[in-house]
């Protein structure tokens, strides 16, 4: 009967319908406005210890459009000289990172079940203009652990690829409070943020942040730090 298909999914809408890879979860609303705003106290403690800094593509210098720190024994840094690497230490203020906020651990342990932390979160921040182009998150961090990403504020077009880059692209809509991770299987999938929606969440302004945007946090467990072998 032809209506039985159509009823089956009564709820499920096109948006929703995104098939995503085995090993990729996405959480929508994972934090209501409540722990968004609590996440965001602990974000903003850790960024007046080591704030927002400049980026710079490995050998070209150009700048990233995303402004990023770090918490935790080791953050994400590039540069024109010294390309992508971790490295224990802010690169303008010369400081170690902050640790990494216990909520943060708290949502490792919780949603990957894993019993070693992690000991690096990125942090991002992105205006009305910034962008991710896809990638994989590769280098040195370990690729036993999952990665753990919160968003927070403005709402991001998220890029789910395959394995290869060449693979055709998902656009995930992120919205504040979202969470996604990607381990297992998905642990190497390609992925990116095409742009944001300014102005789509007050949290970020009504938390202070003067110019809104968008936060996302990202959790990984880094094996081989680079500043260690030097
Ligand atoms: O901003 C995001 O949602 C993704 C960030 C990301 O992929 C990364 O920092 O490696
Ligand atoms: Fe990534």
């Amino acid at each position: 009967m032809g209506h039985r298909s159509r009823s089956r999914h009564p709820t499920l809408f096109a948006s929703e319908a995104v098939d995503l890879p085995p090993g990729f979860h996405h959480l929508p609303g994972f934090y209501d406005a409540a722990g968004q705003r609590s996440i965001l106290v602990d974000i903003r403690a850790v960024l007046a210890d080591a704030p927002l800094f400049q980026q710079a593509m490995p050998k070209t210098g150009a700048p990233l459009s995303v402004k990023m720190s770090n918490a935790g024994t080791f953050g994400w840094v590039t540069d024109r000289e010294g390309g992508y690497r971790y490295q224990s230490r802010h690169p303008t203020t010369g400081k170690q990172w902050p640790p990494i906020p216990s909520s943060l651990l708290e949502l490792w342990k919780k949603l990957t079940g894993e019993v070693i932390p992690p000991n690096l979160c990125l942090i991002n921040f992105y205006d009305a203009e910034a962008r991710l182009g896809l990638h994989q998150d590769k280098g040195e961090s370990s690729l036993d652990a999952p990665v753990v990403s919160v968003s927070l504020g403005d709402d991001a077009t998220f890029l789910v690829g395959g394995m290869s880059r060449k693979d055709p692209v998902r656009r995930l809509r992120l919205h504040s409070g979202d969470v996604v991770w990607f381990g297992g299987p998905a642990r190497l999938i390609y992925h990116g943020v095409e742009g944001i929606v300014p102005g789509s969440s007050s949290l970020l302004t009504d938390e202070g942040f003067a110019d809104g945007g968008r936060i996302n946090l990202t959790l990984r467990r880094i094996d081989r730090p680079s500043d260690e072998m030097t």
